[in-house]
């Protein structure tokens, strides 16, 4: 018997064996494929590995001077080996290490839930093992891409975004349908590794959840590199003959596009068909609603948790590992409560309180790498507004500032912070450009802290930095609310 069984361990699963480990609880992680899941060997690790040179080549080709001493193309040789070491060949020796010595217990096999606080794992040898947990099941088996219902599709062989991120061919011409994050990672990736990328958007814009003006300066990052965008396209079916033969993508109404590959970055889906859901009254195959301890509902008993990608709060690994944390609490505050009633004042879920994943709702930062990249944390406008707010947008053109002009000639790039007028602290905040990505965790301070604008003004930027945007957006801001007279 364990204290805490966590089912999946990917980045998820392995942050919160570790929390809950800190608390003084007995673990076992079960994990059927690589212990470490996606994000270290097919999502965030090799994609942010191959981007990482390509960011650093418009770096020096941004500036008079290392410009000329930059003479060819990013090496895809060098790259590839780059990304397949950091994803140490696709091997988990490191991450099983790191476990065992944090005190879990790894435990490899297909698991499932077997009624109540029981799992049973299935190894992909031998017999099963029947597994219970003192406290709690943690689930966090993650997600899948989810691939549209076409004609042909399956048969076609797309890559998905384990393909993208782990192939090691560069096609000559790769399709990639789909204009959210993965789709513009990619796209960006494999043009600058060589492929002529055109992306298929069934929509007007890409990066439809940040503000408009993201996906418009991200598009012309794209262009500019050579990835051909063509927005309001569907695509009906798609063929591939034969291993080995180009496949053709049938466009609604627009005729057909050949390529050599296809990625669909169409999205996610649960990965929870399979792990027992039936047999504690869940649906299997749904998304694990969960409450801000990332309790899941509607079974009996405070045993059930799910956390990462599977609850579909926020499918990001730095907020599933944030949920982990905050779920290793709950739990061990429950545990420790005995769950008599007069015990529960230990818990702490009110709004930003220890054992309620807040931010999920109020303050997610995201980085889309690219060139340029974009980044933002909290609500958009249009979400504030939705929501109720009273708010202010104030945008600031980042070429303006001295640190952004240093950082590449003619430098492109935008901002904007939401104000909610009505308490005078960010709602929101959105950064388009290259290098930005630094710049969020200033806005991510901010926005969660709830830090009053006027004690913002105190928060002096160092000259020349990009980050005197906040000056700037504060000055705005300040000119905007003044009093007339
Ligand atoms: C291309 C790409 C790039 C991304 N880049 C970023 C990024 O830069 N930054 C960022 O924050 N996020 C990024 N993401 C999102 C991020 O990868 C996910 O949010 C994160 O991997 C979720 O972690 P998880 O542990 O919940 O799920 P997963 O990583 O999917 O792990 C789930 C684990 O559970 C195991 N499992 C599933 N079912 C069972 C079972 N029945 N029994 C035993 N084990 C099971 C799986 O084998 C897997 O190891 C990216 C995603 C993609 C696709
Ligand atoms: N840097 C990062 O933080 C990072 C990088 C990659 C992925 N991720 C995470 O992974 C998740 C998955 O990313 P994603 O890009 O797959 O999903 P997404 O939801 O961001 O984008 C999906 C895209 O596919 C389109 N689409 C959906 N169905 C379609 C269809 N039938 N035909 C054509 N287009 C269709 C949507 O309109 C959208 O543009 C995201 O939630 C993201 O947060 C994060």
């Amino acid at each position: 018997m364990y204290d805490v069984i966590v089912l999946g361990g990917g980045a998820v699963g392995e942050h919160a064996a570790g929390s809950a480990r800190a608390a003084g609880l007995s673990v076992a992680v079960v994990e059927s494929e690589l212990l470490g899941g996606d994000c270290s060997y097919w999502a965030c690790m090799p994609s942010k590995a191959l981007l990482r040179p390509v960011s650093a080549l418009a770096a020096a080709r941004a500036v008079a001077g290392s410009r000329e001493a930059v003479t060819g193309p990013l090496a895809p040789g060098p790259v590839l080996d780059r990304r397949d070491a950091f994803v140490s060949h696709w091997e988990d020796g490191g991450q099983v290490d790191w476990l065992l010595s944090e005190g879990a217990e790894l435990v490899r096999g297909h698991g499932r839930l077997d009624g109540p606080r029981r799992v049973v794992v299935r190894p992909a040898e031998g017999p099963e093992h029947i597994l219970t947990a003192r406290h709690a099941v943690v689930v966090a088996t993650g997600s899948r891409p989810r691939l549209p219902e076409l004609p042909g599709l399956p048969g076609a062989r797309p890559w998905t975004s384990r393909e993208a991120t782990s192939s090691r061919e560069i096609p000559e011409r790769l399709a990639v349908v789909g204009g959210g994050v993965v789709a513009v990672e990619m796209a960006c990736a494999w043009q600058a590794l060589g492929s002529s990328v055109t992306m298929f958007v069934r929509g007007e814009e890409l990066l439809r959840r940040m503000e408009p003006f993201v996906g418009e300066l991200v598009a012309e990052g794209l262009a500019a590199a050579g990835v051909e965008i063509r927005t309001g396209v569907s695509v009906a079916e798609v063929r591939r003959a034969s291993a080995g033969s180009t496949v053709t993508l049938v466009l609604d109404g627009v005729g057909e596009s050949e390529a050599d590959e296809v990625l669909f970055a169409t999205g996610r889906e649960p990965r929870t068909e399979d792990i027992g859901l039936e047999t504690v009254g869940l649906r299997p195959g749904a998304w694990l609603e969960a409450d801000d301890s990332c309790r899941v509902g509607g079974v009996d008993g405070d045993w059930l948790y799910a956390i990462g990608d599977v609850n579909r709060r926020a499918l990001l690994t730095h907020q599933g590992k944030y949920q982990a944390r905050i779920a290793s609490a709950a739990i061990a505050a429950r545990a420790l409560g005995g769950g008599a009633l007069e015990t529960r004042a230990a818990e702490d879920t009110g709004r930003w309180g220890a054992h309620a994943a807040t931010a999920d709702s109020a303050a997610v930062p995201q980085v889309v790498f690219g060139e340029p990249e974009a980044a933002s944390v909290g609500l958009t406008t249009a979400e504030a507004e939705r929501l109720g707010y009273r708010v202010r947008a104030v945008d600031q053109d980042l070429g303006a500032v001295a640190g952004a002009g240093l950082y590449a000639d003619h430098y492109r790039g935008r901002a904007r912070m939401v104000v909610d007028l009505d308490r005078e602290v960010l709602l929101g905040a959105t950064f388009v450009g290259p290098g930005v990505a630094e710049l969020l965790h200033s806005a991510t301070v901010a926005v969660a802290g709830e830090v009053p604008v006027d004690r913002l003004w105190h928060a002096v930027p160092a000259f020349p930095t990009m980050s005197e945007v906040w000056l700037r957006l504060l000055q705005k801001y300040r000119q905007a609310t003044a009093p007339r007279g």
